[in-house]
């Protein structure tokens, strides 16, 4: 050991004592925390028992209840403080640090030390820094010279003499580099060498300086990422995330995230990364989950349904017709045909309770035809709606006294009576102090809590039918462009037909849901701070302004790969940004283009750019392994092929995906192997968990995560005949970190054989 090893080693042992002594101290405080929530919530649940209906006590109780709430709420947070110490101080020890950063400020020279977390000592001095301090920048962006970093009182400079990389492990240095790279390549070299296991790393310890660009932006509004497969997107946005959370803690809290991932396996894939850096999950969803959440009781038509009917089954004329359904275009027709109509034309529905009508149609037609027509549309809606309620409530008010309302309380026991009385209602009587305020206080809560449902339906805006309302927009667009009014018409009727069965396109549903939100007023989440959009290739226009319309107060990161797109045509960054940035009417959007792919070795990589018109734009990161290979093989053999290089990759690899172009194809290979003396895995759509060594899927389904080996199952001709199937292999080949292998089943595909000098060919 060199003797800087050895002093490294000997600082590590210092500060691991040091996070020991810690861990001791802050468990202990732990437990004496935990014990005291044990004590005040017994404390609590006992005084919560006092009886409310004893009028002269309510008050006095209100009062001590508020009191205990207090410090139970007190207690707990304490608890869950000392827990989160806890947690951390134990996430660090086997490797607190990764990083060193030596500066001059001045004539003063400090060492800092970076790690995933900071710690400090008895006397208050850093031991370790968080990666995601200000000053800590230094270490991702900065050569050895002139550096500056943020603070608040402005930029500072200094100068950095030394950078220094560790790889901890159990507490011991297992090896470390001086570099005067940003991040240099050893470390990366040994991160990327490494076999996958189902979910993703953090990257922290070798974050790249255009991947910092993404993960520390605080001020643009909309951030557009391109970046070439495994260019590290998805890493990048995780850590974003985690920075933001560090840097706005009293401000924002993960449930004020939100992803939107490719697909249910992808969400599992990196649910460990944020934990890992000890930070709490965003919430995660799907564009179809989202948008079945919103239209509730109809199946909505899924991205993969579509791939998997066939990208262009439809006519010319459909195509068109959901070309425009897809664009931001669509949003000024739903405007301009809201702005037209009118009592009669507004599909106002019966809100019913038990069976009839509480508020009939005609009603609502009444109320909005009674309104001034100098208001708009939506404001007149907004106005029934509130007269609607305000009908509701008098209507409560005048049933108070109803027979069978009292006949319902008499038939309450004490403790549903209590129930419906509760603290707020109970103080309230409490001043009141009076017997029949009591009994019509809790005979409007009895009826405000029955008819719950037509108070929702108002709030909710669903007094009008949408589905109604959105065919007569498709005749109105078919009036509006008499060129194309069959083609409208047509679509029409396929809308209601499939409406018949309680399923919808893909293209209708934000259309529908921007329509009822423009007559509604709702639909839109005030408390989401941030969005972000993985494999944004694959929103409409449409989509992605729905979503911006439906997180009014957020910023929006869309991150993607125009290259894997599923059937949209490549287009070149910075048209993109200038389309997404009018679409969204960004005031400080940014780009930032990543073109170094990490995941795939050169081999590998060599063979997907290849595949592309303009992949030589894409740069590899280096790290070698075995060229592609390619077998061809006919029907009769298929099968026995097929398991031989199985049995070949399982030998070599932890996981191993064959992926095919359709689910059908899936399963087609699963039944090939179903007599395979290992567990095989077939994945469709619904799937969250991967388990086996072997998995089987097809190819959209992988999108967003990597595997060991990729055998790419069927690359022929037949199956992949034309150059839209580019984007498809590209994003297949380019699932595979260590080996990639193509077995055609016939004639090779044209596009492959294009590219023959990137692969051995097997016999
Ligand atoms: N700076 C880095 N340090 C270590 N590993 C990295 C780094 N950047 C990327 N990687 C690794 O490269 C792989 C690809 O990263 P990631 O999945 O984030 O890329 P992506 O751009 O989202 O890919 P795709 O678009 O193909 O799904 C992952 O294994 C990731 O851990």
């Amino acid at each position: 050991m060199n003797e800087d090893k050895r002093a490294e080693q000997q600082r590590l042992d210092g500060v691991v004592s040091i996070i020991d002594e810690q861990i001791v101290s802050s468990q202990q405080a732990y437990e004496e925390a935990h014990a005291e929530t044990r004590a005040v919530e017994g404390n609590y649940l006992n005084n919560i028992s006092i009886n409310t209906i004893e009028l002269d006590d309510a008050m006095e109780t209100n009062a001590e209840v508020q009191q205990q709430r207090n410090i139970v709420a007190r207690v707990v947070e304490t608890e869950s403080i000392m827990k989160k110490v806890v947690d951390t101080l134990t996430d660090l020890r086997p490797s607190p640090y990764f990083g060193r950063i030596d500066i001059n400020e001045s004539g003063e020279q400090e060492q800092l030390y970076i790690g995933i977390a900071s710690l400090q000592d008895g006397q208050q001095d850093f031991l370790i820094y968080d990666w995601r301090a200000p000053i800590s920048g230094i270490y991702y962006n900065g050569t050895l010279g002139p550096v500056t970093y943020p603070t608040p009182a402005g930029e500072q400079r200094a100068d950095l003499v030394k950078k220094r990389q560790f790889n901890i492990d159990d507490a011991q240095i297992v090896n470390m580099f001086d570099t005067n790279e940003t991040v240099g390549d050893e470390m990366l070299q040994y991160a990327l060498g490494q076999e996958n296991d189902s979910t993703m790393r953090n990257i922290v310890a070798t974050i790249q300086q255009e991947q910092n660009a993404i993960i520390r932006d605080t001020t643009s509004d909309l951030l557009v990422v391109q970046g070439v497969a495994g260019s590290g997107k998805t890493s990048a946005i995780l850590q974003r995330i985690a920075y933001l959370l560090f840097h706005a803690r009293e401000d924002l809290n993960s449930d004020q995230i939100v992803l939107f991932s490719p697909n249910r396996l992808f969400s599992a894939y990196i649910a460990d990364v944020l934990p890992s850096l000890g930070e709490r999950n965003m919430r995660q969803v799907t564009l179809a989950e989202f948008l079945s959440a919103r239209l509730q009781g109809l199946k909505v038509q899924s991205l993969f349904d579509r791939y998997e009917d066939g990208p262009n089954r439809g006519d010319s004329a459909s195509n068109m017709i959901r070309t425009t359904l897809e664009s931001a275009t669509i949003f000024t027709y739903l405007a301009e045909y809201v702005q037209q109509l009118t009592a009669t034309t507004i599909r106002f529905a019966d809100i019913n309770y038990q069976g009839s009508a509480f508020f009939t149609s005609t009603a609502m037609e009444r109320i909005f035809a009674e309104l001034s027509p100098a208001y708009s549309v939506r404001e007149r809606v907004v106005q029934t709606q509130k007269r609607l309620d305000e009908r509701l409530s008098r209507r409560i008010e005048r049933m108070v006294n109803d027979d069978w309302v009292l006949e319902a309380l008499n038939n309450m026991d004490e403790y549903q009576y209590n129930d419906l009385l509760d603290e707020e209602v109970a103080e309230k009587v409490a001043e009141e102090d009076s017997i029949a305020d009591t009994m019509a206080l809790a005979g409007k809560r009895y009826l405000e809590r029955s008819l719950q449902s037509v108070a929702d339906a108002i709030y909710n805006g669903f007094f009008f039918d949408v589905y109604e309302q959105y065919a007569d927009f498709l005749s109105y667009l078919a009036e509006r462009n008499p060129e194309q009014s069959d083609w409208w018409l047509a679509k029409q009727e396929r809308f209601l037909r499939e409406l018949e069965y309680h399923r919808i396109d893909l293209e209708d549903a934000t259309p529908i849901l921007y329509l009822r939100d423009l007559l509604s007023g709702y639909g839109t989440n005030q408390a989401m701070h941030y969005i972000f959009i993985d494999e944004m290739q694959d929103y409409s226009m449409a989509q992605l302004l729905y979503l911006r319309h439906a997180f009014p107060n957020a910023k929006f990161t869309l991150l993607g790969d125009s290259e894997q797109a599923l059937f949209r045509p490549v287009e070149k960054p910075a048209s993109l940004l200038k389309r997404y940035s009018e679409a969204f009417t960004a005031q400080s959007p940014t780009l930032v283009v990543l073109n170094k792919a990490y995941r795939s070795t050169q081999e590998i990589m060599n063979f997907a750019k290849a595949l592309l018109p303009d992949g030589d734009q894409i740069v590899s990161f280096t790290r070698s392994g075995e060229k592609p290979q390619l077998a061809l093989t006919d029907r009769e053999h298929v099968q026995a092929k097929l398991s031989q290089l199985v049995d070949q990759q399982i030998d070599k690899w932890k996981t191993v995906a064959i992926l095919t172009k359709t689910q059908v194809q899936a399963e087609q290979v699963a039944e090939m192997l179903a007599d395979y003396p290992q567990a095989v895995q077939l994945l469709t759509a619904d799937d969250r968990t991967r388990t086996a060594q072997i998995l089987i899927m097809p190819i959209y389904l992988a999108k967003g995560l990597e595997f060991d080996a990729v055998i790419g199952f069927d690359v022929s001709a037949n199956n992949y005949p034309d150059q839209l199937a580019n984007g498809l292999l590209y994003t297949l080949a380019s699932r595979a970190m260590h080996e990639l292998i193509l077995i055609s089943v016939g004639t090779v595909t044209p596009l492959i054989e294009r590219v023959a000098p990137t692969l051995t060919w097997l016999a």
